[in-house]
């Protein structure tokens, strides 16, 4: 344990280093890219009303990351598609640059989940597509992909088709993809959702290198704290039904994040406030059946498994 460690044991989630605070200090001085009014949005289905997002508030700086986490249902699909122009609000405001977003547009790029490469393009096609829906000859749009497919390390699969790929290197072309326009933000919903432990940890290092070296602000959504907390400058909290702002929480670790940091005290100390806020201790429900008793046997009592 390192001296600056021991310094750090007792504190909690709000105490910053002076390097950290230095730092966020810089960062709120940077101009505001993406601000968010009293955003609401409603869904009207048969079975009735869902607030999925209310009085929405917070603003995102140049060159900042936040993530947005929250449980299951909490509206963070909602919001991503908001941003992305891809769905309408019933009220408040969200601006880009100061103006109201109310489609999708090139100025920003989009990541999902799922991996949405057109399998029937090599990885340097997939790249160049929205260059080229955008008007670019094929020759200038060619070198542009080369650039971009170098800065996710991909270059030497240009002429490789998706099925090739394995998913962590799939979603590389899909960052890409979504930076060749040099978008003003980068909206990635569960990115990483879908990949294996390692491949997750080693795209997470990946995202932080690639996003240290362009101009490029990300709002970026996730279930899993430890990569809220790896990734973001800060997290913004929601609650569920309706969606709500709980907190959004300056992530006290310093900055060049690495692995080594996954236990350091500020780490930990973030962690135990997400998780404070997002899975709260439950009070024992006095009326509730044990769990023996609601489990059905379907073995012999004798049938000792232990
Ligand atoms: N198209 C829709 N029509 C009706 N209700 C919807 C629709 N999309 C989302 N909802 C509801 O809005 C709320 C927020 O959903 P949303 O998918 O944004 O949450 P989420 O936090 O992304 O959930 P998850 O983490 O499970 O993906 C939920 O109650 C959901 O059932």
């Amino acid at each position: 344990m390192t001296n600056e460690d021991k310094s750090m044991i007792g504190t909690d989630y709000l105490t910053q280093s002076d390097a950290v605070k230095q730092r966020f200090d810089r960062l709120k001085n940077r101009e505001v890219i993406l601000e968010v009014k009293g955003l609401n949005k409603i869904y009207k289905t048969a079975k009735g009303e869902t607030t999925a997002l209310k009085n929405i508030n917070f603003k995102t700086h140049r060159r900042e990351f936040v993530c947005v986490i929250g449980p299951s249902g909490c509206g963070k699909s909602t919001l991503v598609r908001i941003l992305a122009g891809l769905e309408s609000y019933n009220g408040g405001e969200a601006l880009l640059d100061g103006k109201p977003i109310t489609g999708p547009g090139r100025d920003r790029g989009m990541v999902f989940q799922g991996y949405t490469l057109f399998p029937w393009r090599t990885v340097k096609e997939n790249v160049m597509f929205g260059l080229q829906m955008n008007n670019i000859t094929t020759n200038e749009a060619a070198r542009e992909a080369d650039q971009w497919l170098d800065l996710v390390g991909l270059e030497k699969f240009a002429n490789a088709y998706p099925h090739e790929l394995s998913g962590g290197m799939k979603q590389r072309v899909a960052i890409a993809r979504a930076l060749v326009n040099q978008p003003r933000i980068l909206l990635m919903d569960e990115p990483f959702g879908a990949l294996d432990a390692q491949t997750r940890c080693k795209m997470q290092t990946h995202l932080l290198e690639i996003w240290r070296n362009i101009d490029i602000t990300i709002v970026f959504i996730t279930h899993d704290l430890d990569e809220a907390i790896f990734l973001a400058d800060r997290i913004l909290v929601l609650k569920a039904h309706p969606g709500e702002v709980m907190e959004l929480i300056e992530v006290p670790v310093p900055r060049p994040r690495s692995v080594d940091q996954l236990f350091s005290p500020e780490f930990l100390a973030t962690k135990a406030r997400l998780e404070a806020l997002i899975h709260p201790k439950q009070e024992t429900d006095t009326n509730e059946i044990p769990i023996q008793q609601r489990m059905l046997r379907f073995v012999d009592v004798t049938d000792n498994v232990e």
